[in-house]
C-alpha cells in the first residue's frame, strides 16, 4: 500500500477487512505479548478471528524459541495454538539451510540462543555455539591462538542476550576464514519488547556486530523478507492477497506483508506508538493502523 493513505481501522474497515481475508498473520513481540505478558484482549480477539472462520498464523522475528518452544509458550497463555501454526526465524534459518542443500558433515555455528538449536537438530544440522559459549571468557595473551572449527560451513546470527568477545571471535574467524562459509542472520530488528516495560537491543544489533568485523553482509531470513511466505503457502492454499499481515514494525512486519502481497494492519501496541508513526512511517506506510488487535471486539 505505499504511496496510498493509511487508515485507522474502524467499523466499516474492519468489517470489509474481515471479509475479504481468509488468514491473520501474526507477528508476536509487541502484538500478541511483551516478554512474559499477554497483551490485553489478545485471546478474546483471536476466539472471535477463529469463530469467523479466519486461519490464524504466527510469524515471529525473535529467534530464541523454537516452534515447540512457542507452542509451549502459547499454551502457558491459555492460547491453543499448533507448532505447525508458528513460523519463527530460528525454522527459517534450519530451512534455508535444507532448502539450499547445506551439507549435513559441516557444522553451523550460532550466536544466538536455544530456539535456533532446537530447529537446527530438528532438520539434522549440527550446531557449535549458542548458549554454551555464553559463559566462555578471553585472556588476551601475547601467545594465545584462537582455535575454530574449520569444518563450519554457516554462522548463523540471532537474538542473543549472552553475546560476548567469545562468540564474536569465533563467527568471525569461520567466515573470514573458512572459504565459502555463510553469514545468516535471522532478523535484523532494531530493538524489541522483551519485557513489558520496555525496549531492548534486537537481532540486529548481534547482526551488526559481526558485519562490523567481517564487512560483510548477512543473508536475512526473517521479516522483512518473505522466505517464510513458501513454507506458509505449503501449508494454507490461500493467495498472500487475501491474508492480511498484523504487526508492529513497520520495517519489518508491514514490509515483509506488502512484499508478499498482503493486505497490512499496524498496530501501536509494541515499537511503533501514536508518537514515533510520523516519522517511522515515512519509508513504509501500513494500509491500516490501530491500538491494539484488541480494537477488532469492538469493530467487528
Ligand atoms: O523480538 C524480536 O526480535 C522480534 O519479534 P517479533 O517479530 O515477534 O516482533
Ligand atoms: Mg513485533
Amino acid at each position: 500500500m505505499n504511496g496510498k493513505i493509511s487508515k485507522s481501522l474502524s467499523v466499516e474497515n474492519a468489517k470489509e477487512l474481515l471479509n475479504s481475508v481468509d488468514a491473520f498473520l501474526f507477528d508476536c513481540d509487541g502484538v500478541i505479548w511483551k516478554g512474559e505478558k499477554l497483551i490485553d484482549g489478545v485471546p478474546e480477539t483471536l476466539d472471535l478471528l477463529r469463530s469467523h472462520g479466519k486461519k490464524l498464523v504466527f510469524v515471529t522475528n525473535n529467534s530464541t524459541k523454537s516452534r515447540k518452544q512457542y507452542a509451549k509458550k502459547f499454551h502457558s497463555l491459555g492460547i491453543p495454538v499448533n507448532e505447525d501454526e508458528i513460523f519463527s526465524s530460528s525454522f527459517a534459518a534450519a530451512m534455508y539451510l535444507n532448502v539450499n542443500d547445506f551439507p549435513r558433515e559441516k557444522k553451523v555455528y550460532v550466536i544466538g540462543e536455544e530456539g535456533i538449536l532446537e530447529e537446527l537438530e530438528q532438520a539434522g544440522f549440527t550446531a557449535l555455539g549458542g548458549p554454551a559459549d555464553g559463559k566462555k571468557n578471553i585472556e588476551l595473551k601475547s601467545d594465545s591462538l584462537f582455535e575454530h572449527d574449520k569444518n563450519v560451513g554457516a554462522v548463523i546470527v540471532g537474538l542473543d542476550q549472552y553475546i560476548n568477545f567469545y562468540k564474536l571471535q569465533y563467527g568471525t574467524l569461520c567466515i573470514r576464514e573458512n572459504p565459502g562459509c555463510l553469514f545468516i542472520a535471522t532478523n535484523r530488528d532494531a530493538v524489541g519488547h522483551l519485557t513489558d516495560l520496555q525496549e531492548w537491543p534486537g537481532a540486529g544489533c548481534m547482526v551488526a556486530a559481526i558485519c562490523g568485523t567481517t564487512q560483510k553482509e548477512p543473508i536475512t531470513v526473517g521479516k522483512p523478507s518473505t522466505f517464510l511466505m513458501d513454507f506458509l503457502l505449503q501449508k494454507y492454499n490461500i493467495t498472500t492477497s487475501r491474508m492480511c499481515m498484523v504487526g508492529d514494525r513497520l520495517d519489518t512486519d508491514i514490509l515483509f506483508g506488502q512484499n508478499a502481497g498482503c493486505r497490512t494492519l499496524l498496530v501501536f501496541s509494541g515499537v511503533t506508538n501514536e508518537s514515533n508513526y510520523e516519522d517511522l512511517s515515512k519509508e513504509v506506510k501500513p494500509e491500516y493502523y490501530t491500538n491494539s488487535i484488541a480494537d477488532m471486539l469492538k469493530y467487528i
